[in-house]
């Protein structure tokens, strides 16, 4: 499984259009009231992320996105926006109900490595969201706009909800294909931890988002990290003379430090923790 969409999650779909319609509004506000959350800082708990111009490849990122802990929901919430006046109390219902979704994903991905039911769930911490906004663009601008350029998630799983606009890719053969918005689906990605852990059986998924220039878009990707001291080589009932470490041990703290220290491709980005350079 790289990439599912899954329906019958169990998020009531009020939930899910409350968080779309608040996360619309939130990206509507007046500039001055969006970028108090404006932070550089990638540990602060809050952060808005505005679009940019990536200049080694001269494309402009045009996503903006407010990203936040939001687990345990009562822990973080005081410190999400009170404007618009929905947000805490809509964005929360929906992590309290993705968290459930997470939770029941990962025991069905421990049990079908043959791991313990609860493996992945024992070294869940955290749940991070981003609530990710692209503004539809110009047409003349096609060319030089990206939504988000081509990554890797650096989580066990993420589950991400799109709003009805197209706009997400993915890589399959070699080739872009468009994940097209299925109502009230969410998007399963495996993300870096999960390779990692489960020795390359799972792999994790590279994808990008692309821009509309009829409509803007919205998307709430809800990230599934372990804690810092967890050990995320690979499960040890993974490994064997057939099977040799593709990775060795390594804290998601050594792996969250080096993300940010070392400029690579996020793709590479595992290779730091190989178990024999190759
Ligand atoms: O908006 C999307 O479809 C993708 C967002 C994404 O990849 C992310 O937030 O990591
Ligand atoms: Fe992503």
């Amino acid at each position: 499984m790289l990439q599912h969409q899954v329906k019958n999650h169990g998020i009531p779909e009020m939930k899910i259009n409350s968080m779309l319609g608040t996360a619309r509004e939130f990206f509507h506000l007046p500039d001055e009231e969006r970028l108090k959350f404006r932070s550089t800082d990638p540990n602060s708990v809050i952060r808005l992320v505005t679009g940019f111009q990536d200049k080694t490849r001269n494309i402009f990122v045009s996503r903006q996105s407010l990203k936040f802990h939001s687990h345990p929901v009562e822990e973080y919430k005081s410190q999400w926006p009170s404007n618009p006046p929905s947000f805490r109390e809509n964005v929360g219902e929906y992590c309290a109900s993705v968290r459930e979704v997470e939770v029941a994903i990962l025991e069905a991905i421990s049990e079908s490595l043959g791991l313990e039911r609860d493996y992945i769930d024992k070294i869940l911490k955290g749940h991070y969201v981003s609530i990710n906004y692209y503004p539809a663009c110009q047409e003349s601008e096609l060319d030089v706009t990206y939504g988000v350029r081509t990554h890797t998630d650096p989580t066990i799983i993420t589950i991400l909800m799109q709003d009805d606009v197209p706009g997400l890719q993915v890589i399959n053969d070699d080739k872009w294909i468009n994940v097209n918005p299925l109502p009230n689906a969410v998007v399963v990605h495996v993300g870096d931890i999960l390779q990692a852990l489960s020795n390359y059986r799972y792999k994790s998924l590279l994808h990008q988002a692309i821009v509309n220039c009829e409509k803007e878009r919205v998307s709430i990707a809800s990230y599934c990290y372990p804690s810092d001291d967890a050990m995320i080589g690979p499960a040890k009932k993974l490994v064997g003379k057939d099977h040799p470490a593709i990775y060795k041990d390594f804290t998601y703290r050594e792996f969250h430090e080096s993300m940010w220290r070392v400029k690579c491709s996020t793709a590479k980005r595992l290779d730091l923790f190989k178990a024999r350079a190759d």
